[in-house]
């Protein structure tokens, strides 16, 4: 859904995993995750994004509700594919579910979902989901063979990883970076001639999300990390709104 005055642009989904990643080093209830969801919303945001892993790390059961009663902003909630996450889901009701790969032991989301060798584990929840009238995408690497595989389960949307690309940013390693843009590009190029809406995330900072906010099918960036730390120095509000004009000037 379009911000009202930016009909048409590249909509920014802000995670807000970190905030409560911050709230639970002290196991009280500060800083509130639903405060940066409020902040969000009423600085321009588009959606909020958050992420209910199996261990709770962040993002917590009872944020879900919180999040959705404070603002009117779409919620996307990342979940795995399990059916734990399928019921809350279903019970919470968000506007789009994202389905993502998820480890306990890893640091954060690692890569995309295997959408092609998971299908039949995966068609099951998928159906349920958009049954239910929730939007949902899959968080995959942006590659034919991935956006096959959702393009077969009949996913409307789906959420390309751009970690390789952040990593290769960072490394300035410029042969790496053209490589994955050209990917993270004819693979959004694909997805849309194809009826699935392409967005994109994980990994994008004020440095690297110009050349991604680029790429004119994308319609939705997922920024969060990055965000949350920034909101650390300057503010959250400050920090969308400079992620947005970034964005912006990118189109
Ligand atoms: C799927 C993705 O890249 C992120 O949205 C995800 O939430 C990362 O996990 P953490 O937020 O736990 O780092
Ligand atoms: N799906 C990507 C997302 O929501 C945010 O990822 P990050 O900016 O926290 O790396």
């Amino acid at each position: 859904m379009a911000h009202p005055s930016r009909p048409n642009s590249l909509r920014l989904g802000v995670n807000i995993d970190h905030v409560a990643t911050i709230r639970n080093a002290r196991g009280g209830d500060h800083p509130d995750p639903v405060r940066a969801a409020q902040i969000v919303a009423a600085c321009g945001g588009d959606g909020i994004t958050a992420h209910l892993r199996e261990d709770r790390r962040h993002i917590r059961d009872e944020d879900l509700k919180r999040i959705q009663e404070a603002t009117d902003l779409p919620l996307n909630l990342e979940m795995a594919a399990t059916d734990e996450m399928l019921a809350i889901a279903l019970s919470h009701m968000p506007h789009a579910a994202c389905i993502v790969p998820e480890k306990r032991e890893e640091r954060t989301t690692e890569g995309g979902l295997d959408a092609a060798g998971q299908h039949n584990h995966l068609q099951p929840i998928v159906t349920r989901l958009k049954d239910a009238g929730i939007r949902v995408s899959l968080f995959i690497e942006a590659s034919e063979r991935q956006l096959d595989s959702a393009l077969q389960m009949g996913v409307p949307v789906v959420e390309f990883h751009t970690g390789e690309y952040a990593h290769a940013m960072a490394a300035s390693d410029q042969e790496r970076v053209a490589r994955e843009l050209k990917r993270l590009s004819d693979m959004a190029a694909l997805a849309a001639k194809n009826g699935i809406e392409p967005h994109a995330g994980h990994g994008l900072t004020y440095d690297n999300v110009q050349p991604i906010a680029a790429i004119p099918q994308l319609a939705e960036l997922n920024i969060g990390h990055y965000l949350i730390g920034e909101a650390i120095f300057d503010g959250l509000e400050p920090a969308v709104l400079k992620m947005r004009e970034l964005m912006d000037l990118a189109r």
